[in-house]
Parts: C-alpha cells; structure tokens; sequence
C-alpha cells in the first residue's frame, strides 16, 4: 500500500473513502496503528479563490475544535502550492450512507443524532458560518455520535461529471431552503445575506424528515424545475403522515416552515420538548 507523509508523519494508506472531484479522502493508519481521515486536495488546477477557500475553511475548523465534540477533529494539515492534505479524525459511517442502508430508524437514536446536528451547526453560526448546503453527507457516525464534516466554505472543485451527483450528494436540490431559491440577488451557489441561519434549520429539517419517513419533502419530485417550484409554492402542501411521537410530528413541522422569519430557530430546537430524554 502507498504511504504519505504529512509534517514528517507517515501514514499507511489503507482505502479511498470519497472523492468529490479534485479532492479526495482516505483512510489511513499511523505508526501507532491509529486510524485517521485525511483529505487530500489537488491545488494543480484550481484557482486563487478556491485556494483561499481551502485555506478559510482549515481555518474555521482549526478554530472552532475547541468548541464543540459534535465537530470533526482536525490534527494537522500541510498546504503546499500542488496540494493540501488534511489530518482528521475518522468516523464509522457518513449519515448518507446510514440513512440508505437503514429501514428502519431507532427513535432514541434519531433524537441523538438530531441533538448532535443542532449543536454542531448552533457552534458554526455562533461563530459567523451560515453552511447553506447541509445534507446528510455532512455529517460522519464516530463511535455513537453524529459530526459536522465540513462548512460548506471550500469551493467542491469542479467534480469530474460522473461523480458530481453520486458521490456525497453533491448538488442535490432536496435540502435547498425556499429562500435560497428565490435569492435573486446573490450569484448563484454564493450564500448571500439574506440566506440567514434559518435556512440551516430547513435544510436539517429535510434530513430530519429523511430520518422520520425514508424520504425527503420534495424527493418523488424527479424534475428539478419541478422540485424548485415546489418548494417555493406556498400552494404545495408538505405531506406530515401521523406518527406515534406528536414532539417530532411538531419539530418537523416547525423546520419546514417556508418563511424563514416564521421558522423555528436552532435555540428554540435545543429547548424543544422532542429533546427532554423522557422516551
Ligand atoms: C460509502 N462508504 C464510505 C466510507 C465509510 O464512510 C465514511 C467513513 C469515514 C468518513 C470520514 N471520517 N472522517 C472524515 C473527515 C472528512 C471527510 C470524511 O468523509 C468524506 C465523505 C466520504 C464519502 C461519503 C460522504 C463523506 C470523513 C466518512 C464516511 C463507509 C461508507
């Protein structure tokens, strides 16, 4: 097996774990025998803007570890002119993943996951970072807690065409808050100032509705065109199927509010009664 060398560290490469275009992420072995994560950026064909958002994003993940558990652990990184290479901690499973495999989904184990969401992302907007793109591919299982991967700060680096819609979700519309849709004033794929945390707490609200019914709000809806005119059209009524736990039926509910100003906040979520641990 091949082996890399970060800040005089070697590390035994064991298998590539995901790949989004120019970036790949492996797992690897230390001397000790201890598995990490790392991610491995080819800088060769990107430019300085992109650059810089690698950079940002280290940044904010170095910065924000001290904060919260519910972050990935960062160790160390190396950023050369031709590549980054990103040392981290590594999990069992990514929730993409969890979620296509499971059918059926523990509740207390979901009400786990959800509390670990709300903190992971109540940490990034604490400190400034609305991610605007959560998905479940976000988010790694380690040991029985759920981990926030990334920011959504660094550019995904043009993606190679085969991998941009199967690997890691990359670009699915299926989390994309209303707001985000009918944000005319920013470029596209840029969070502007009026995509406010509230779109954060949809877009976790779609994961949690995964988590809940096997599928997102807008799912069955294959035509993209389609999908974004749906979720923009106060016309169009989510389904809510009744369900045994009335506490989530209301957390849901709550998130996938279209108007983010009507939406429920990430505090508010924390002190909701779904995560008094009675059941
Ligand atoms: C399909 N198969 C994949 C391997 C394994 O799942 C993972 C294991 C570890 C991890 C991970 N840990 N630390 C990580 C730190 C950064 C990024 C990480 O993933 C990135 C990307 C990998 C592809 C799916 C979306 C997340 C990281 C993530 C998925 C089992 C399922």
């Amino acid at each position: 097996n091949e082996s890399i060398v970060i800040k005089g560290k070697r590390f035994l490469v064991l298998k590539m774990i995901g790949q989004g275009g120019s970036s790949k992420v492996y797992q690897v072995l230390d001397q000790r025998n201890q598995l990490f994560a790392v991610k491995y950026v080819n800088l060769e064909e990107a430019d300085a803007q992109t650059v810089e958002s690698y950079k940002n994003e280290i940044e904010h993940l170095n910065r924000l570890q001290q904060y919260s558990d519910q972050i990935i652990k960062l160790y160390d990184y190396e950023i050369t002119n031709s590549y980054i290479y990103i040392l981290m901690e590594c999990g069992n499973l990514d929730l993409s993943t969890w979620l296509r495999n499971r059918k059926t989904v523990n509740p207390l184990e979901r009400k786990l996951y959800w509390k670990n969401m709300l903190e992971a992302v109540q940490t990034i907007h604490k400190h400034g970072i609305v991610h605007s793109d959560l998905k479940p591919a976000n988010f790694v299982i380690v040991n029985a807690s759920l981990k926030l991967i990334d920011f959504g700060i660094a550019n995904c680096i043009q993606p190679d065409v085969t991998s941009i819609m199967t690997d890691s979700q990359v670009g699915t519309l299926n989390y994309m808050p209303p707001e985000a849709i009918k944000d005319t004033s920013s470029q596209p794929g840029k969070a502007s100032s009026k995509i406010s945390t509230k779109g954060d707490v949809w877009s976790l609200g779609c994961i949690m509705y995964c988590m809940t019914y096997g599928k997102t709000p807008f799912q069955t809806i294959t035509n993209q065109i389609t999908k974004l005119h749906a979720i923009i059209d106060p016309t169009h009524e989510m389904e809510f199927p009744d369900i045994a736990e009335k506490d989530l039926l209301d957390v849901l509910k709550r998130c996938l509010v279209r108007n983010p100003r009507e939406r429920i906040s990430i505090a508010e979520l924390l002190e909701h009664s779904y995560l008094k641990l009675q059941s």
